[in-house]
């Protein structure tokens, strides 16, 4: 265990242990809360694969913790889940001047701003494809054999961090992703603030852009519900064009009925965990 590590929650869950961690991150400049739900497998000298879950707009971690009920697969298949906050945070830490939810804390997108004052501490990108799995592989018992998945925002971040790193994810999946940032409300906001008014900047962190010149043709899981509130700023539409134009593998299942809350989470989660675990576990 890292001296930097400052457990601050440990409860018992399925025979392994869902924990909260603080630490001070130096790629954000603040200090940032992570979740790890570890299965009882982590007590038996084992190096377990992890997934890495990414929230969407408000949340931190302890949302999909809370809420998902992924804890008693992840025991089953013997999956780390590491769950992270969604934003930079603090006191010193330059939040939305109106206290809007879908810009600032607990919206950093996933993605490292160019813009000030938001570029000494929104870079969330960095954070979740460098330091932390770095800080988790010193720290705990796995292996370097990662998944990424996310809802929402953090569907649209498993998209675009696998879609950026061939190679260092197994599996990638989501839950109602913004597939198309650049083209809807939340992420046009979002996008303009953290890197600036060109649009040709946005493209980078957009799955619909990024999908055309992928190097790994890494198959994309992604759920969408049918009745979710949010659909226009999601766009599965978009996602399953550009996907189609590129050849990229895509299984989109469009399940009627589901909002974009966690009940809809907590309903496909297993199949989600099943998915990564086939790529992390042979
Ligand atoms: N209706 C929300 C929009 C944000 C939202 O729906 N957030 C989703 C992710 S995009 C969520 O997971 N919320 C936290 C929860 O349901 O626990 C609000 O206005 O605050």
């Amino acid at each position: 265990m890292q001296d930097s590590l400052e457990l601050v929650a440990a409860n018992k869950s399925f025979d392994g242990w869902h924990k909260r961690y603080r630490h001070r991150s130096s790629t954000l400049n603040c200090d940032m809360t992570f979740a790890v739900y570890l299965p009882p497998q982590a007590d038996q000298g084992n190096a377990l694969p992890v997934v890495y879950w990414l929230s969407g707009l408000t949340c931190t971690d302890e949302n999909f913790m809370q809420k998902a009920g992924a804890q008693r697969i992840a025991a089953e298949l013997g999956l780390v889940i590491v769950a992270p906050d969604t934003s930079p945070r603090g006191e010193d830490v330059p939040d939305d001047p109106d206290g809007a939810y879908d810009f600032g804390s607990g919206a950093g997108f996933y993605l490292n701003a160019t813009q000030q004052p938001w570029a000494r501490n929104y870079q969330m990108y960095d954070y979740v494809v460098s330091e932390l799995p770095q800080l988790i592989e010193a720290s705990f018992p796995v292996s370097k054999l990662r998944s990424i998945c996310g809802h929402s925002m953090g569907g649209h971040g498993a998209l675009v961090c696998a879609l950026k790193n061939p190679g260092r994810y197994k599996s990638v999946s989501a839950l109602a992703p913004m597939t198309n940032p650049s083209q809807v409300p939340w992420g046009q906001k979002a996008l303009g603030r953290y890197l600036g008014d060109n649009p040709a900047d946005w493209k980078a962190w957009d799955t619909c852009e990024l999908i055309a010149g992928a190097s790994e043709r890494l198959p994309l899981l992604v759920d969408q519900g049918e009745g979710d509130e949010f659909l226009a700023q999601l766009r599965p539409e978009a996602l399953e064009a550009a996907a189609q134009a590129a050849g990229h593998p895509l299984t989109l299942r469009r399940q009627p009925g589901y909002d974009h809350s966690y009940y809809f989470i907590a309903s496909f989660i297993e199949d989600h965990l099943r998915h990564h675990a086939n790529a992390l576990i042979n």
